[in-house]
């Protein structure tokens, strides 16, 4: 018979769950659900706005979506529940909230509903820039070797800046909060009742060592007296690598789950990594690109260097026996998602809507019949800041060479390419720093949805871009890591290196790159590079006075 594990991906917007059958790599099913409180970044649910910079969840979301999507996989499948032997996770991050000791999210206690800093601050908050800016610098100063792991610069996405701006401004929901763990973690206590902090996000977004820990309790002092025993008594020493079982499923969440109890469920993981073994790659010089509202660069290497830019180097945050390096941009879907909503003529969404396509789909088309540089335009992708190789959340985006001519889908393909040059700006820096890139691995939601966008990047980067057979990677990662869980005993695997020897497939069909075309981008390219350092490196930092203008008159318009 048969025996099954289900990979549950919580995405930015919406959660899904994929039923993998182990015997035969099938994804039999998959349900999507999306959030009910969805990002909050205006207001929270009782109308209490939101600062700009600010995106955060409702925890309850993640156990509420659990309810429908877990069910319909089953019930699609059509399969006896009894045969599900594996469950794994994986999440955005660093996502994280304050809790209780026994896991109580203090948005759930009504006096701090109205709270903000009692919510889930999802990773794309941006608004602990100022503690990160400041953490950078006392870090720098005192010399912290740990800084290097981190391209140099700790994000304002992750979570000692986090913890610090609920310091600095909910001084109370600081004290209240017995711990502040990773909804990853945290929705793998609800399921199995054990905390079991996982390796990847220690590693990744809270500063910790396999061997020499998290930073001393000097540095911690040196950015606030407060902060002094963070470690001791709100995170955990108690980390736990990939793969590791967590437990089990408890028979109150099994029951909501419409699931056993017992069934092994994984430590938490994180969307990106969770997806190198789903594609396959379990060694060096692979690039895996996840792409979607943001996009996250993953690839492993035998030894550990300095990377300026990148994310993170952890040794074993991503396959166990290897560093796994991490870099990204904080967002590429998303600015396509900002055009399409705020800048298409009612023409456009009049055409699409006639020829029940979306209005993506109808710039791709418009935009697919350009040459690269016919439009004129180049454009720097920070709508959402950037976060490789210049960790700035404070940078925004510049489209050039405007005319009264230009058009939407101009306009449309000039974003899509300055992402695309932002990932190679990404992959040169790895290449010039000692990690060698020379294979790229694209899934998420774009290869699926915009073969134009992919054969950009292929031209762009001028490599192959091999793409994931699964339009669900990260839920199938998750589902490959809850089957180590559950161990071959019982049908899973014994490693990740095993499941991923099996169960990953690739698309028959690659992108290659097309020699005219990388030829005008390695032109662009050159411009790309020049406005980037002139924006981005202090040459001019109007992008930084304007924000800060910004801030100063809505401020007054408040007062
Ligand atoms: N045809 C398209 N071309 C390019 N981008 C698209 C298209 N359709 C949707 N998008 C973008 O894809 C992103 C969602 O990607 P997806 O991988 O599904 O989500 P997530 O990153 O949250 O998992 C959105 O930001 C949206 O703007
Ligand atoms: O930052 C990470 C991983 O380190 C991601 O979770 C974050 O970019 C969210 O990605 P998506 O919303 O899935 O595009």
């Amino acid at each position: 018979m048969a025996k099954y594990s289900i990979g549950i991906d919580y995405g930015t917007e919406s959660a899904r769950a994929l039923l993998l059958n182990l015997e035969t790599g099938e994804e039999v099913a998959t349900s999507v659900m999306n959030y009910p409180h969805g990002v909050m970044d205006e207001e929270l649910p009782d109308g209490t706005k939101l600062p700009q910079d600010w995106a955060l969840q409702h925890p309850d979301d993640y156990i509420e979506v659990l309810k429908k999507i877990v069910p319909d996989v089953i019930n699609q499948a059509g399969i006896d529940k009894a045969d599900v032997i594996g469950l794994g996770i994986d999440f955005t991050a660093c996502t994280m909230l304050p809790i209780k000791k026994d896991g109580t999210p203090l948005c759930d206690i009504p006096q701090y509903k109205s709270n903000p800093h009692s919510y889930v601050k999802l990773w794309k908050h941006h608004a602990a820039q100022p503690e990160a800016n400041k953490l950078n610098e006392i870090a720098s100063q005192r010399g912290e070797d740990f800084l290097a792991r981190y391209g140099g610069k700790i994000s304002s996405e992750w979570l000692i800046p986090k913890i610090w701006q609920i310091l600095n401004e909910a001084p109370d929901i600081y004290e209240e909060a017995d711990k502040f763990i990773e909804a990853t973690d945290w929705v793998v206590m609800k399921l199995t009742g054990n905390e079991r902090r996982n390796s990847c996000t220690a590693g990744y977004k809270a500063i910790w060592h396999k061997r020499k820990g998290y930073p001393s309790k000097d540095f911690f002092r040196a950015l606030d007296e407060r902060l002094e025993n963070l470690v001791e008594e709100k995170l955990s020493k108690d980390i736990y690598p990939l793969g590791t079982k967590a437990g089990e499923l408890t028979p109150e969440m099994a029951k909501i789950m419409g699931l056993n109890p017992g069934v092994a469920v994984a430590v938490g993981n994180v969307d990106a990594h969770v997806s190198v073994p789903a594609v396959g790659v379990t060694s060096p010089g692979k690039m895996v690109m996840v792409m979607g509202t943001s996009i996250c660069h993953l690839v492993l290497d035998d030894k550990e260097v300095e990377v300026p830019g990148m994310c993170g180097v952890v040794e074993d945050g991503i396959i166990p026996g290897f560093y796994g390096y991490e870099a990204g941009q904080s967002a590429v879907g998303d600015i396509f998602a900002w055009f399409v909503d705020n800048c298409v003529p009612y023409e456009y969404k009049i055409e699409a809507e006639k020829r029940g396509i979306s209005i993506h789909e109808l710039l791709t088309e418009k935009a697919a019949k350009l040459k690269p540089g016919e439009s004129g335009l180049l454009a720097i992708d920070w709508w959402n800041g950037n976060r490789s190789v210049l960790v700035d959340a404070d940078l925004t985006g510049v489209i050039l060479g405007m005319t009264l001519t230009t058009k939407p889908e101009e306009i449309y393909r000039a974003l899509i390419e300055a992402t695309a040059f932002g990932t190679r700006m990404i992959i040169d820096t790895f290449n010039q720093n000692g990690v060698s890139i020379s294979e790229l691995y694209a899934c998420g939601g774009l290869p699926e949805k915009n073969p134009m966008l992919m054969q950009i990047y292929a031209d762009v980067t001028n490599l192959e871009i091999k793409v994931s057979k699964s339009s669900q990677t990260p839920a199938l990662g998750a589902a490959m890591f809850g089957a180590v869980a559950a161990g071959k005993a019982k049908g899973g695997f014994d490693s990740i290196f095993e499941a991923a020897r099996v169960i990953p497939k690739l698309k028959e069909e690659t992108y290659n790159p097309i020699p005219e075309n990388v030829e005008i981008y390695d032109k662009l390219f050159e411009e790309y590079k020049l406005l980037h350092d002139y924006f981005g490196r202090g040459i001019n930092n109007v992008m930084k006075r304007l924000k800060a203008l910004k801030e100063g008159v809505s401020n007054v318009r408040e007062a």
